[in-house]
């Protein structure tokens, strides 16, 4: 009996262990795959179908990267002063308050008539102008006698307003009839803001639907070319400019030449304002003007004149009247003056109507001048 079992258990190992070989033998081998997730040759690119190139997230070539600049969409031009008159708050405070003040105490004697006179003249208004006022005043508040805020209010809104003179023609001649583009001449001393004036213009005139090309004239100032062309490629004016220290009436020409050419509506030429000698200064500015005539007329003279400089830029203003005809007058920077009176002074020593106001470093801080509007800024509504 125990022969057989061990017999038994000898044959059970036995077909165990060939089992157990034949396993070993004929097992599955593991396939030799990249585990899932390992990169690609590219780094991290997909094979594309039925070739073995990577481009999916490879940079598209450098020229595709390069956009074109988007053109700004400026604003019209038409409510910009009343946007900015709290620009006018310096203004505001010594002119219009203190006049107010002065005119709204109930008597009035030479004194209080003196500090009137002197708030005016220290505002620019100019001693004639100042004078007629305070005669003026002096007259109305003699029949009216005692005056209420409003009154007061009143009476000098409406001197204000007289010696500005809402009637002026300040249309900005940038219509030519036929077919030609109307030519603007911009002119001043450097500093003034001349070249930012003849940019924002342009902004301007092309938030009023108009097209424009820029004559950068003012060669004497390398730098002005270049401030002109980024006004003008913000918006998509032309720029047309010359060598450094060339001919400005050559540029100014061109300018001309490009705007009838190209069909624009308003071609504006920005020119250099040296000062040195008042026959320099004529010569240059006359040549200019003279060469312009050969193509199209002149439209718009406009005189560039810092609202801060006082006396010495109404000096300079009067150099630049007697050599070209000026039929307008930009005031900037009168955001950053107590001295709004200047408006009055500037028209009347110069005949010519203040047309655009600077109220700012910003693109579009140049705005019609709105008689109405900028002296009840100064008043305070
Ligand atoms: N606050 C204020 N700044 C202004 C105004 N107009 C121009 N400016 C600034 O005055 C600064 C000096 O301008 P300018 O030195 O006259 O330079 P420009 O405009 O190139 O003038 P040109 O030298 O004549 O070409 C610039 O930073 C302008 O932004 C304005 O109405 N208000």
């Amino acid at each position: 009996m125990d022969g057989y079992l061990v017999i038994t258990i000898v044959v059970i190992l036995a077909a165990l262990l060939a089992a157990g070989g034949l396993f070993f033998m004929y097992r599955p081998k593991a396939r030799n795959l990249p585990p899932v997730d390992t990169p690609l040759v590219g780094g991290g690119a997909e094979e594309e179908e039925g070739g073995g190139t990577t481009t999916a997230t490879l940079p598209p070539p450098a020229e595709e990267l390069v956009r074109p600049p988007e053109l700004e969409v400026p604003p019209p031009s038409a409510g910009r002063m009343v946007r900015l008159r709290a620009r006018l708050a310096r203004s505001q405070s010594t002119l219009g308050r203190g006049l107010l003040e002065l005119l709204s105490r109930d008597r009035l004697d030479d004194e209080a008539w003196d500090e009137i006179e002197e708030t005016l003249i220290t505002a620019d208004v100019g001693v004639g102008p100042t004078r007629a006022m305070v005669e003026e005043l002096r007259t109305r508040v003699k029949v009216l006698g005692s005056r209420t805020p409003a009154e007061a209010r009143g009476l000098l809104r409406e001197q204000l307003l007289a010696q500005i003179n809402p009637e002026l023609d300040r249309t900005l001649h940038t219509s030519a009839p036929g077919d030609r583009p109307a030519v603007l001449l911009v002119v001043g001393v450097n500093g003034t803001g001349k070249t930012t004036t003849t940019g924002k213009l342009a902004r301007s005139l092309i938030g009023d639907g108009k097209t424009v090309v820029l004559g950068a004239a003012d060669t004497f100032r390398a730098a002005a070319a270049d401030q002109l062309q980024t006004w003008g490629d913000r918006v998509g004016a032309t720029v047309v400019r010359g060598p450094e220290a060339g001919d400005p009436a050559s540029v100014a020409f061109d300018a001309v030449a490009r705007g009838i050419a190209d069909k624009v509506d308003v071609v504006i030429v920005d020119t250099a304002g040296r000062l040195h000698t008042k026959t320099g200064l004529m010569d240059e500015l006359g040549k200019v003007k003279r060469v312009i005539e050969k193509r199209a007329q002149v439209d718009e003279v406009l005189l560039v004149l810092d609202a801060t400089t006082g006396q010495n830029g109404m000096r300079q203003a009067q150099v630049f009247a007697e050599v070209v005809n000026i039929t307008g007058i930009a005031l900037t920077k009168l955001d950053g003056t107590a001295k709004g009176g200047i408006v009055i002074s500037v028209q009347r020593e110069l005949g010519v109507p203040v047309k655009l106001v600077g109220l700012g470093e910003g693109p579009d801080d140049l705005a019609p001048f709105d008689p109405e509007v900028f002296v009840d800024a100064l008043l305070g509504e």
